[in-house]
């Protein structure tokens, strides 16, 4: 590692794109002191930014075009120069990066588990018949649908502090939050239960943060690659592959998460219908070092496993929807 470290001469300069969250800036603050850590002559600036994910609050993300909404901005900044790298949470970066970007490192995952937050209640199993439950994720609507059927799911959108603001003014009895950005935002005391995987599976690379830049720039690969976390790595191009397979949008419930153990890794995928009614899973263990294809194997595993219905019942709602969709820009 020290070798590496030696071999790489940073430029005097590097400037981070972020968005403004609290969160995104405690990320790129984190990348920056590990940077500034490796490279103690190299002067980085922070670039605060706001999405037009960040604008728009409120409809769901899955109805005003998704991820990319979140990262095109910090993409922008790049092309035009004004940043070296951007950092995002990874889970909300596209799973095809537009030509002439590409993601130079991704860090050691954080706790990857939805979290259950509330000031009334322990658990969802708690909940009363009709308690309002928060959450815009398809996924986790769906995952608490098919478990839950008596709780009632409403549309909570906005970064972590609007999200928990919401809570405490009363307007849902509890909400749904990645773990990760509560640990991060220092307030994992707003955790009432952290949900196993078998209960609420997570989304593709929740809680792994990673850096984008622009492809070509060998300078900067070498320059992060201390900070690239391997195993963390390989389960997220899984998690990553399996949501490709099914069109990389988030307008269907999709969970994959993938956990590795030396040189094995263990892959488990979820499909569902938004209502929860229908619901198709698959797992498998395979090589640590081919990813792709372990991912590959459990999408066609769910392909055969009523998943093309289940995308039909997807698209169907989605083009229902449609008349709320707003052009991308
Ligand atoms: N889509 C919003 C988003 N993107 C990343 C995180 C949390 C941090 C992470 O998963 O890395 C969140 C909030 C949430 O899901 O509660």
């Amino acid at each position: 590692m020290k070798e590496r470290v030696l071999k790489v001469s940073p430029p005097a300069k590097l400037v981070i794109a972020s968005r403004e969250s609290r969160l995104a800036m405690w990320q790129a603050e984190h990348v920056r002191a590990r940077l500034a850590t490796l490279y103690p002559q190299c002067h980085i600036d922070i670039l605060g930014m706001t999405t037009r994910g960040d604008q728009i609050l409120d409809r769901t993300l899955s109805k005003v075009g998704g991820k990319g909404l979140f990262v095109k901005e910090l993409e922008v900044a790049i092309s035009e120069g004004r940043a070296d790298l951007a950092v995002h949470s990874l889970k909300d970066v596209p799973m095809e990066l537009p030509d002439g970007f590409t993601l130079a490192a991704i860090l050691e995952r954080e706790d990857p588990r939805d979290a259950f937050v509330s000031n009334d209640y322990a658990s969802l199993e708690d909940l009363p018949p009709g308690a309002i439950v928060g959450t815009s994720s398809l996924r986790r609507q769906a995952l608490i649908a098919a478990r839950f059927p008596h709780l009632v799911i409403r549309p909570l959108r906005g970064n972590l502090d609007t999200r928990l603001g919401k809570l405490d003014r009363g307007e849902y009895a509890g909400i749904i939050l990645a773990a990760a950005g509560l640990k991060r935002l220092g307030v994992p005391e707003r955790i009432r239960i952290a949900m196993a995987p078998e209960l609420s599976l997570p989304a593709p690379g929740q809680g792994a943060m990673a850096i984008e830049i622009k492809s070509g720039r060998d300078d900067l690969i070498a320059l992060l690659a201390p900070l690239d976390h391997q195993a963390t790595s390989q389960a997220v191009r899984a998690e990553r592959t399996v949501s490709l397979a099914f069109g990389g949008s988030c307008q269907i419930p999709l969970a994959a998460f993938a956990t590795v153990d030396g040189e094995q890794m263990f892959l488990r995928a979820m499909v569902a219908t938004p209502d929860g009614s229908r619901v198709a899973s698959a797992e498998a263990s395979g090589p640590a070092n081919a990813p792709e294809l372990l991912g590959q194997h459990v999408a066609e595993a769910l392909q055969g496993r009523d998943a093309e219905a289940i995308l039909e019942v997807c698209k169907a709602e989605a083009a229902v929807e449609g008349s709320e969709l707003i052009p991308p820009q």
